[in-house]
């Protein structure tokens, strides 16, 4: 069996992309979409997505982390989804598409920059040192000092891992203040279990994190992750945070064959 992979990134959050328009995509076997994820023996990426066919929307996102294991929403991946679904003729410059999460609008320009509609978040659980909140998937959020040399990965773990979040466990984001509405941060993303380049759904906990704790008047934040600059706005009414958008680049690198 054969199937054309293509691979994108998001601000470095990679991803390998496959059209399952057929349903043929072996989607249950998490060993095969652990090893094509992986960076020694396999293709190499943070996750793997199908696009799928859809009744009411231009296509289904199917999101699997590098751990082989289908996951909740990835921001990055729907956002370089929407720029393969263009690449395969799928959708112009407009998207509307389902993921595990709900509905998403999205629409992409000339650049590839890619603007996608996240869910609402209608709760942000504040705690002494932390946030918690979902964008779509669980985000852990935390202010650092000494992000230049914080170990992401150890400390990322530990929490990840703790009594708070359980069996599910939880993305984990520290995060430093640059500027009235500029944000730094370093994501440690749970099934990928190391830190990534970039993580859209942690972009956006940490946009609402901000405004919910003050920290930022604005509703227009940017934000620097190791792969890039993303940017999320929102409109906030009394802690609710509605028409929240995660805007990004999300590039086309390369295609190839898996043969099974
Ligand atoms: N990289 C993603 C987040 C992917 C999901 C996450 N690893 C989880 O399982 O919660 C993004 O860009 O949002």
């Amino acid at each position: 069996m054969q199937f054309t992979f293509y691979k994108y990134q998001g601000t470095g959050n990679d991803f390998v992309m496959v059209d399952n328009r057929s349903l043929t995509f072996p989607k249950n076997d998490t060993k095969l979409i652990e090893k094509l994820c992986d960076r020694r023996f396999g293709i190499g990426a943070d996750g793997l997505i199908l696009l799928e066919n859809d009744e009411s929307t231009d296509f289904k996102m199917v999101y699997y982390n590098s751990d082989g294991n289908e996951s909740s929403m990835c921001g990055n991946g729907g956002r370089c989804l929407v720029a393969f679904a263009k690449k395969l003729n799928v959708i112009s410059d407009s998207a509307t598409f389902i993921a595990v999460d709900g509905l998403h609008h999205a629409t992409i320009d000339e650049n590839d920059i890619v603007s996608l509609q996240m869910k609402d978040v209608d709760e942000v659980q504040q705690h002494e040192n932390h946030i918690f909140l979902n964008t779509g998937s669980p985000h852990h959020v935390e202010l650092v000092e000494d992000l230049h040399i914080f170990d992401v990965r150890n400390e990322g773990s530990k929490i990840r891992y703790s009594n708070l979040y359980g069996q599910a466990g939880s993305n984990v984001n520290f995060v430093t203040q640059t500027d009235e509405n500029k944000f730094w941060l370093r994501t440690y993303e749970r099934g990928v279990e190391d830190e990534t380049l970039s993580c859209g759904t942690g972009a956006t906990a940490v946009a609402i994190a901000m405004k919910y704790m003050g920290k930022t008047n604005s509703s227009v934040i940017q934000l620097r992750v190791e792969g890039g600059e993303l940017e999320v706005s929102f409109v906030e009414k009394n802690g609710f945070f509605t028409q929240v958008f995660l805007k990004g680049p999300a590039k086309f690198v390369y295609e190839g064959q898996i043969t099974l």
